[in-house]
């Protein structure tokens, strides 16, 4: 018989926090909030506190499932050996039990005090980076990010359906930016952590198809990322507080996006200006989504 596996004591708090992707989901909360504040109608506070703190807490366990699931990869990568799952400062149990209760708890409550739209699509999301993109498509496919990436940007739509019951073509249109801007900003940081994921066997693009292909991928998705950020003003969906908002960031970032794509890495890079669109490509996105509150609260 196996040794049994020794009983961890009780985790910090820290850890289930850690657990939520803190971090990353600050701008996923930013974009569901975003969403719901853009929309044309007034929301009750209670009401709007409660939708977004249900998409916090379906995030969080979102990112605790994940973390669940493939603590074993994140034991080989340098960036997520010290998670408290890799370690071993928290039982596996205890995260799924974590990951599987936060969850329910969230789509419930956005169900009961929100509506069922806003906790349907909350359902999908969650699903869709636990299920789709981690489970199935993560360890298979350097497609995973451009599939699996959609659950990123259910957000805005999540918060515009609390506040109307409904989607709409702005929300879609916001869904559509999200959804294209993430392999440019994945793949700027894959470009410069590629060996991490090479060594844990992860098929990552850099990885699979090279250097030159994920830079020309980065080149080539910027073209539509820049049309959905661009057409809520001509469309009349927005003013131009979000439109020109719109138009001076998309093109910096369009400016970083091609100085990547026509680059071509010398041995001992430092990778400045991957690093650069990287960073560049969050403040991006809390700006435009920014905007747009402004733009409907102000004008
Ligand atoms: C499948 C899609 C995505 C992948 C694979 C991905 C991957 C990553 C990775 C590996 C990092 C760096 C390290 C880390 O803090 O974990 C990162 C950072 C970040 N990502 Fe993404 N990301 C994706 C989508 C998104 C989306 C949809 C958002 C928000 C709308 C987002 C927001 C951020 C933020 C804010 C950071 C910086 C975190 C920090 O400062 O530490 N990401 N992303
Ligand atoms: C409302 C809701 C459920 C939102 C989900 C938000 C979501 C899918 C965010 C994706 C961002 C993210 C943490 C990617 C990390 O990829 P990874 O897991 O490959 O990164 P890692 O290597 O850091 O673990």
């Amino acid at each position: 018989m196996p040794p049994a596996a020794p009983l961890l004591p009780p985790a910090h708090w820290r850890d289930f926090l850690a657990l939520t992707k803190p971090r990353v989901m600050t701008l996923v909360v930013f974009t569901g909030l975003c969403g719901m504040l853009a929309a044309p109608v007034s929301v009750n506070p209670v009401i709007g506190f409660t939708a977004i703190l249900c998409i916090a807490l379906g995030a969080g366990a979102a990112g605790a499932l994940n973390q669940w699931y493939e603590a074993d990869l994140d034991a080989q990568m340098r960036r997520t050996a010290r998670r408290p799952l890799p370690d071993g400062r928290m039982d596996r149990q205890a995260a799924l039990h974590f990951g599987v209760g936060l969850g329910s708890f969230s789509v419930i409550l956005m169900g009961l005090a929100v509506n069922v739209p806003a906790a349907a699509i909350l359902t999908l999301s969650i699903l869709f980076y636990v299920l789709i993109y981690t489970v199935w498509l993560k360890r298979r496919t350097p497609q995973n990010i451009v599939i699996g990436g959609a659950a990123g940007a259910f957000p805005p739509l999540i918060g515009w359906a609390a506040a109307t019951g409904q989607v709409a073509l702005l929300p879609l249109l916001l869904f559509a930016l999200v959804f294209l801007w993430t392999p440019p900003h994945f793949w700027a940081l894959a470009l410069f952590v590629k060996t991490d994921y090479a060594n844990a066997g992860v098929p990552m693009l850099p990885v699979v198809r090279g250097e030159r292909v994920t830079r020309a991928q980065i080149g080539l998705y910027t073209i539509p990322m820049a049309l959905a950020a661009l057409s809520p003003w001509p469309l009349g969906l927005t003013g131009p507080i979000f439109g020109v908002t719109a138009l001076v960031t998309t093109i910096v970032f369009a400016v970083l996006a091609a100085r990547v794509a026509t680059r071509r890495q010398v041995p001992g890079d430092p990778m400045k200006p991957e690093k650069r669109l990287f960073s560049y490509s969050i403040l991006y996105l809390f700006v435009v989504f920014g905007a747009l509150v402004a733009d409907r609260w102000l004008a």
